[in-house]
Formats: structure tokens, sequence, C-alpha cells
């Protein structure tokens, strides 16, 4: 178990830890958790910033903050916006991240600063939940969707005069959206400032973004100075076969050395299963800890989870036990875990991508860039000195690119083009993008949007198209929400929406991996696949009283259910909204499988005698992924349509039905010759 690191800066690999960031280290007590608030937040490094960043903001129409990691930005800057009179006269300050986790924890730590109860002056808006007052919030932090959502409804987004877009680097898509139309934005409300964040950002190419077809008056940068404390970084010598594996190695040797002092660890992996693979090492090693040991307590932390279940990691572990939580990505930015002193960075992230040509979009499994790497070794050294273990070689590190690539270049547009053509942006060319999407992806969303008949032949958005602009989901469960009316299904369809939406239902118990939750998941099982499957379990539940307790006995997550609860009355008031219908199906499986492939109808997979499926777009392999009610058994007619596909080592599909061909090729006729006539 004895896994070789180094430090960079030092003699060579093997040798004792050098402190590269000793020195540029900001001095702060150790004790800080103890002292007052307003000395905590004097003392960040951003403070000494306060007067030049407040004079920019009046000078300037956008501004474009550069500072480390856990220097103050996200918690103090809507402060003292704030404390200067920007949220008077009833102006909101928001300001977005692109995941939810860090919109709300930020929330929670910034409302206890202000001295505010959560929702009251500081709240929080992500999809499928508002912790906020309209009257009285000041400081909103929300997700870049939401407030691009907003614009929806608010085109000038006017009850706004700052909106600070934070973490500008990970160039989510709807970060990228959301610059493009607050520069639009600003033209017809000059009073309205954007400042634009992060600790690793190519901050002139946003000033030049921002400059371009303006003026050079429009914007500014300022750097900010200094560090919270100093955060050590090692690397392994050698690249590891199994990252999982040494990861949970890593933790477990920092936790025997380090006795029952010293602070909590923090890991960075790809995804679930990796998560699961991880948990599943510890429960492994835990029959080897010495009595004498601290615990170790771990904890997963993915986008899955709903935001009480993402909030109990932020909990301080009980004396004498130290928590390894173990996160994907979404933990990356903005946030901080009070306690985390190490980091374990696995050095690769799950991204999604999008093959225009076959307009199939999945999840790939990629090295990370410089700026991920800095961020989550950013998560440590934020309340005390702390240490990153890259488990990659420098070597490694030195041919990482810089950043990510923006997401819009590698993701499916269709939503999104849905959105700005709502927006009335339909002449696509003459958008101003931070950077433009592929040509090829833009023609399959229009494609696609006219298949679905979203779109008129005339390229403008029809009544169907409006509408589902504004419904919080994906374009294609929308379809099917609208199909649902002509064929009968509303009630059902309704649910199963809900019930894709979240994710983790079916529980694991302790003590009986995997088996338990198998046979319980047995029960609700529809021969015809998933979806009918989940459409069981919400049903179950639901007139079971909806209870914790017998979520328990059939190994079902009733944090998971509540929130499928939650979104599907959310869903429903939409329907009713759009006047749709929400009646039963009446045990007709057929005519809610057929509505299913309204919203699919670009997922479609055909069975072949090895067990995989070929997908009808790009002759794909696809494998079934193992949680499937049709892992083992070949579909009657021999044809599925999927939710998802995930690429891991191979090409996974998730969530399935069972469907009749004719059925996709009555789309796929449609799809044909409205793209011809187009
Ligand atoms: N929940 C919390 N508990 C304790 N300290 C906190 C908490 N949240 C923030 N802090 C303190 O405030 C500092 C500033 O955090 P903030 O998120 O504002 O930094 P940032 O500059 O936005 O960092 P990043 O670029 O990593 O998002 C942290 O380094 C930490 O010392």
């Amino acid at each position: 178990m004895a896994l070789e690191f180094w430090k960079p800066g030092t003699t060579g690999p093997g040798s004792s830890l050098d402190r590269e960031t000793d020195g540029e280290g900001f001095a702060v007590p150790s004790a800080l958790s103890s002292q007052s608030i307003q000395h905590q937040r004097e003392r960040l490094p951003i403070f000494k910033h306060r007067d030049e960043l407040l004079y920019a903001i009046e000078m300037y129409g956008v501004i474009i903050v550069v500072g480390q990691t856990g220097c103050g930005k996200t918690t103090q800057l809507p402060q003292y916006l704030m404390e200067s009179g920007w949220a008077d006269k009833g102006n909101v300050i928001a300001c977005t991240q692109p995941r939810r986790v860090a919109a709300t924890s930020v929330a929670a730590r910034v409302a206890t600063e202000v001295g505010s109860i959560l929702g009251d002056e500081v709240g929080y808006t992500i999809r499928f939940e508002d912790v906020s007052d309209k009257e009285r919030t000041r400081i909103l932090y929300m997700t870049d969707g939401m407030l691009f959502r907003e614009t929806l409804v608010d085109p000038l987004l006017s009850r706004y005069s700052i909106i600070m877009v934070d973490e500008a680097h990970e160039r989510s898509v709807y970060t990228d959206l959301l610059l493009g139309i607050l520069k639009k934005i600003r033209r017809k409300r000059p009073s309205l400032r954007l400042i634009v964040s992060s600790a690793t950002l190519d901050a002139t190419s946003f000033l030049d973004f921002f400059t371009a077809s303006t003026s050079p008056e429009e914007a500014t940068i300022v750097s900010l100075e200094g560090r919270m404390y100093p955060v050590e970084v090692a690397y392994l010598q050698e690249p590891t076969p199994d990252y999982v594996r040494t990861a949970a190695q890593v933790a477990w040797n920092i936790n025997l050395q380090q006795g029952s002092g010293g602070g909590d660890i923090l890991m960075f992996l790809t995804g679930r299963d990796d998560i699961e693979r991880c948990l599943e090492e510890f429960s492994d090693l835990m029959a080897t800890l010495p009595r004498s040991a601290t615990r170790l307590l771990p904890l997963a932390l993915h986008a899955g989870l709903s935001t009480d279940e993402q909030l109990r990691v932020f909990e301080p572990a009980a004396r004498g036990s130290r928590k390894v939580i173990i996160a994907t990505n979404i933990a990356e930015a903005s946030v901080t875990i009070e306690g985390i002193k190490f980091v374990v960075d696995c050095g690769f992230v799950k991204m999604r991508m999008f093959n225009a040509t076959t307009a199939l979009a999945s999840l790939a499994t990629v090295p990370t860039s410089v700026a991920s790497a800095t961020q989550r070794a950013g998560r440590a050294g934020r309340t005390s000195p702390g240490v990153c273990y890259r488990l990659y070689p420098k070597s490694a590190f030195d041919t990482l690119p810089l950043s990510n690539s923006p997401e819009i270049t590698r993701t499916d547009m269709t939503t999104p083009i849905l959105q700005l053509k709502s927006l009335g942006i339909d002449d696509l060319m003459k958008f101003e993008w931070v950077s433009a999407p592929p040509a090829e992806s833009v023609l399959r969303a229009l494609e696609g949007l006219v298949a679905a008949g979203m779109i008129g032949e005339d390229g403008r958005l029809t009544a169907i198209g409006e509408q589902v602009a504004e419904c919080p989901v994906e374009v294609g469960i929308a379809r099917m929400l609208f199909s649902s009316k002509e064929l009968k299904c509303g009630e059902e369809i309704l649910t199963i929406a809900a019930m894709t939406a979240i994710q983790d239902v079916f529980l694991i118990p302790d003590g009986a991996p995997g088996a338990l939750a198998e046979l319980e998941r047995r029960k609700f099982t529809a021969e015809e696949g998933d979806h009918l499957t989940l459409l069981n379990v919400y049903n179950a539940f639901t007139r079971y009283g909806r209870s914790s307790s017998w979520c328990k006995a059939h190994a079902l997550s009733f944090r998971a259910m509540s929130r499928a609860v939650s979104i599907r009355g959310q869903l429903k008031k939409y329907m009713q909204r759009f006047n749709l219908p929400t009646e039963s199906c009446e045990g007709d499986a057929k005519r809610l499988r057929r509505c299913l492939v309204s919203g699919y109808w670009r997922n479609g997979a055909r069975w072949v005698a090895d067990g995989t499926y070929r997908s009808v777009r790009g002759n794909r392999t696809l494998h079934v992924h193992p949680t499937s009610v049709l892992f083992t058994r070949k579909p009657r007619s021999g044809w599925v349509v999927f939710h998802e596909m995930e690429e891991t080592k191979k090409t996974q599909i998730r969530i399935l039905t069972e469907i009749e061909p004719d059925w996709l090729v009555d789309h796929g006729h449609k799809f044909q010759k409205k793209v011809e006539r187009s």
C-alpha cells in the first residue's frame, strides 16, 4: 500500500515535502471559527480590495474579477454591494453558479454572515426549488440555468441591479448563453452592472468579448491578490492503473498517519459508479482498521442526490471520526466544506459530449484541465493549510489543457436553441456567442425542433414551442407532456417525467450490497421496461401513504421519492397552465409507451443477438446498464427507447422501455419529410 508521492520544487521524486506555497499564504490565526463573523470577513484577502472593487463597479459596466480560490469572491462581493446600496429600492443582487450545491451552500453561508434566515434577505433558486422571498430577498444565489430561464419571463431582468456570473471559467452552456444575453441587455439597460468572476479565468478573452463592438470603457479587469491558506501539492511518481482503489488507499493512509487530529478528506472521482466502487473499497478496508484508529466516515456527494442529502456533507463529523467525502466535480468550485484539509484528485472528469452526426448525447471520462485541478486543490486551504494529492505524475499535469472546452461546443443544443428562439433571437448567426456552437449541432437541433413541431417551417417558434421553452425540463420530456393530451395518459406521463428527473431511487442497504435492492426492485418490475417500473414505484409510494418506513422496507430512498412528488407537483402546474389534461391511461401501457416514443424519438435502439443494442442513429453498439429491468432479458419486439446514455469503458444506456419499431418509424418519416421541406 505504499504509494509514492513527491512535490514539485523538491530535488526529485521521493524527497521530503517542500512547501511550494509557503510565504505567500495569508496569515490567519488557527482559531478562526471562534472569531466573530465580522472579524473573519475582514481577514479574507478580498477585503483589502473592497474599495477598489466598489469603485470599478461604479465606473464600468462590466468587471472581470480574478482572484485565488478561497479569497472571498463568492461570499463577500455580493455583501459589499449590498452594504453600499446596490440592493436598495427593491433591487436584487444575483450571483450565478454552474452547480446546485454551490448555490445552496454558499447562500446558507452568506445568510449566516448577514444574520438572515436563509430565504429571507439572502436566498437561492435552483431548478424545482426556490428558497427566496420575492419582496425581501436582496442577495440571490442561483444556478446560471435558472437566471437564463428568467429572461424568458423578464427579458431585461429588471429586478436585478447587478449580476455576478461566478465560476465563469467552467464555461457551462448557460454561463455562455447568459453572457451573450447580458451583453445584449446592457445595450438596452446600461444601468445593469455585470461581474464575471473566477480563480482560473482567461480574463483578457472575456474583456475582449465585452469590449468588442462596444467601447473600451465598457469593461475592466480587477485582479485580487493573496490567498487564504497554503495548499501543498503532491503527485504520484507513477501513473496508477486503478485510480478508485488508489484514492481509497491514499485516504486510508492519511487517516492512519494523521491520528485523531488534523482535518477531513475530500476526494474527487468521476461519477456515481466510481463513488460506489470506492465505498466498497472502504467497506473492505474497514475490517482492517486498528481499534485505536480514528473512524472513517465515507459520504457520497454527486448531482443525483437531493439538496438535503448534498448538504449532509457539510455537517461536522462526530468526535473521534474523520469525514471522507467522495465527490464528483460538483464540489469543485465555490464550495467551502469546513474542516477539509486533504484533497485527493483522481485527475479525470466525466464530460457531456454530443455527437452532432448521430445526434446522440453521452458522457465520456476524460482527463481534467489545469483550471479544474487548481479548483479542486483550492477546496483545501480554506479554513486551514492543506495538502492536495494528485493521483497522476507531474509530467501528466504538464500535458493537461489549460481549461475545459466550453460546454456549448460539445452539447446538444436543442433545448438552448428553443429557449433562444423564445427570447426572440431568431437569427442565431447574429447572436454574440462567447464561443459559437458547431454549425452541425445547431443544424441538428433545428432539425429536431422542426421534427418535433416546435419550430415551424418559417423558422419561428410554434405555439407549442413557446410553451415547451418555458417548461423546466428537457425538450424531449416536455414533448411527452404535450403528446399525452392526444394519447390520454397525462397522469402517468407526469409521474414518469418526475421520476426520470431524480436519480438514486433504489438504495443499496448497508450490509446487503445489491441483493436486497435487486429483490425489492423486482417487486415493482413492469415487463415493458424501466419507465413503467418507475411508475409502479411511485404509485405504490403514494398508495402506502408516502411513508419513510415503507420506503426503508422496500430499499427505496424516501428523500428521492419525496423530491419526485414535489417535482411532479410543479410540472402539474405547467400542465394546467397549458391546458393539458392529466387523465389516466387506465392501464393501457401501449398508449403510454407511444407517448414515451414521442419524447425519445431520437433515442431508439435495436437488440442484436449478442445481447447488446445498436442505436437507430449512428448504428452504435450500446450496452444495457445493469440497473435496468431489461438487463437480462431480450425485449419481445427487439426494440427499445432509452432515457440516457453514458460512456464509460463501454457505452451504456439507462432507463429503457420496449417499443414497437413502427412507432419510431412514424417519427422518422415525419422527421424526414419536414426536413426535406424546410
Ligand atoms: N461555510 C463556510 N464555513 C467556514 N468558512 C467559510 C465558509 N464559506 C466560506 N468560508 C470562508 O470564506 C472564504 C471565502 O470563500 P469564497 O467562497 O467567498 O471564496 P472564493 O474566492 O469565491 O473561492 P472560489 O474561487 O474557490 O469559489 C473561504 O476561504 C473560507 O475561509
